[in-house]
């Protein structure tokens, strides 16, 4: 579904990632680890386009992203859904109009430009999203008024309506308490069981990739240094993700 190929990427001098190669396949739920620092969210930025890489391909369900033209490359990013900071969402809507405007993004380029309306049906399936997450009773309480971990499940819900197939997400349960950490996983896995949504999901947070993902991915010095199906890592290696 999704290859990544020698990808390099600096900052000015500082080499960030010296040729990542990692391939994503459809129905993985996968875990990307390794130290403060070490790429992660630099590498899921390349993946997805926010970040033009120094070297290397990206290539999605046989597209070369980093090759393409933006219409080629607007067009796949229809195929996945980024997860990333809350401020995504419109904190003075509710979070059922957030879900059901969300899925605006799969109209065509003329429907966006003349403002096409969300049917029923659409409004329906931004219910079942919610639901899908836990958060049918919150669905119209205003964004603002839900807590960091709410927010990220609706961002997941939202994610779904989009009718995403692949969900990136950026290290989703940061600064969460631990019973909302737990749930937004659990959401995921729930996701992933379906066999509807691979996931690339980045994690400081080791426990959390051993619990709920199928595959772990340590990225160390730059490289994949690390590619295991998910179990509790051995003392050698998190030594590697030092
Ligand atoms: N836009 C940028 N400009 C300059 N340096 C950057 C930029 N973005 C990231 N970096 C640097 O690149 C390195 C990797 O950052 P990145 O955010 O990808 O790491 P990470 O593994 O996601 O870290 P963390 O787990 O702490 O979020 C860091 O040293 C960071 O300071």
């Amino acid at each position: 579904m999704l290859i990544v190929n020698n990808l390099v990427k600096s900052y000015g001098d500082t080499p960030v990632l010296k040729g990542v190669d990692l391939e994503v396949n459809r129905g993985d739920f996968v875990a990307i680890i390794g130290g403060s620092g070490s790429g992660k969210s630099t590498l899921l930025r390349c993946m997805v386009g926010k970040e033009r890489p120094d070297g290397g391909d990206v290539v999605m369900n046989g597209v070369n992203l980093t090759q393409s033209n933006w219409w080629t490359r607007w067009e796949a990013s229809k195929d996945w859904s980024v997860i990333g900071s809350t401020d995504q969402l419109n904190g003075r809507r509710t979070a059922f109009r957030n879900v059901v405007t969300g899925r605006f993004r799969q109209f065509s380029f003329w429907r966006q430009l003349i403002g096409g309306k969300p049917s029923e049906e659409e409004h329906v399936r931004a219910m079942d999203y919610l639901e899908q997450v836990g958060l049918l009773d919150k669905a119209l309480q205003k964004v603002e008024k839900l807590s960091g971990g709410e927010k990220q499940r609706v961002l997941i819900a939202r994610a779904l309506s989009q009718g995403a197939k692949l969900i990136v997400a950026d290290d989703p349960v940061v600064g969460l308490d631990p019973i909302n950490a737990e749930k937004i996983m659990e959401s995921f896995k729930e996701l992933y069981r379906r066999e509807t949504v691979t996931v690339v999901c980045a994690l400081q947070n080791i426990e959390m990739a051993e619990k709920y993902a199928s595959r772990i991915v340590g990225i160390a010095d730059g490289r994949v240094a690390l590619d295991i199906r998910a179990r509790r890592l051995t003392a050698a290696e998190r030594n590697k993700l030092l």
